[in-house]
């Protein structure tokens, strides 16, 4: 039987601070040359229109979807053509080296014992899909994406809150419900993937606002103790805080 973890990104295998202090500051910075650049491109011209037509601004021009992506960008909104825009930015800049990745020490070590035991690793984050692969492809602890199998975002997945995100994924990866455990850093995501019959980790970072919620909770993944047998739940080994 197939057994999957699920993770979320910023706040749970990286930190936050970084995605807010340098990530999202490089894209507002570059957007306009970029777009200058990149607009006419099939994939970017569309996610600039779908931009405009969210924005209820249909026939708005380029500088002005640019400051709408902006402002998007300042108000961290989980918008799907920003973070295709977003990921397109990124994914050049983390391959070039003008942008570093973070990942926290504990998940490549995770990420090597659990696959070593047969569990497959997907992502699940409004990152998108080239965003998230250029950033575990490019971290600090070298090239993790041979540990991970699966990629899903805002388009591939779905809103994050919404328990047919989680439904429709398990379909996609073929495994259980029952036989994923889903780790994030926001209370509301989690309840959608417990909703949907998912196992559910809070992760508490140090540099992260309080999960709450009433999910069991770890600070590092090396105290999530990943049975094969899950009935009883995914195991916290030294719980912080306890279920709260
Ligand atoms: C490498 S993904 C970039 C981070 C990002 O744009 C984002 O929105 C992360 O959201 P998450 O769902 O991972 O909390
Ligand atoms: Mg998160």
């Amino acid at each position: 039987m197939s057994r999957a973890v699920v993770l979320d990104v910023e706040g749970t295998t990286s930190s936050i601070g970084y995605v807010h202090d340098q990530l999202f500051p490089y894209a507002s910075r570059v957007l306009g040359s970029w777009v200058a650049t990149h607009g006419g491109e099939p994939a970017v011209a569309d996610a600039l229109r779908s931009a405009a037509r969210i924005a209820d601004r249909p026939d708005a021009g380029r500088d002005e979807i640019v400051d709408i992506l902006r402002d998007w960008i300042r108000r961290d909104a989980k918008v799907a053509p920003l973070k295709t825009i977003q990921g397109l930015i990124w994914q050049d800049a983390l391959a070039g080296g003008a942008l570093v990745s973070h990942v926290y020490d504990d998940v490549p070590r995770a990420l090597r014992a659990w696959t070593a035991r047969g569990w497959t690793v997907h992502i699940f984050s409004s990152g998108s899909v080239a965003a998230q692969r250029a950033w575990f492809r490019h971290s600090p602890h070298g090239d993790l994406l041979p540990y991970l199998t699966g990629f899903f975002d805002l388009d591939n997945g779905g809103a994050k809150r919404e328990p047919d995100s989680y439904r429709s994924i398990a379909r996609s990866i073929g495994t259980d419900p029952a036989s994923i455990v889903f780790l994030s850093d926001v209370a509301a995501e989690l309840d959608a993937a417990r909703t949907a019959g998912w196992h559910t980790v809070a992760v508490q970072r140090d540099d992260t606002p309080p999960v709450g919620g009433d999910h069991a909770v770890v600070t590092t993944f090396d105290q999530l103790d990943l049975r094969d047998d899950l009935t009883g739940g995914p195991a916290a080994r030294s719980v912080a805080g306890g279920p709260r």
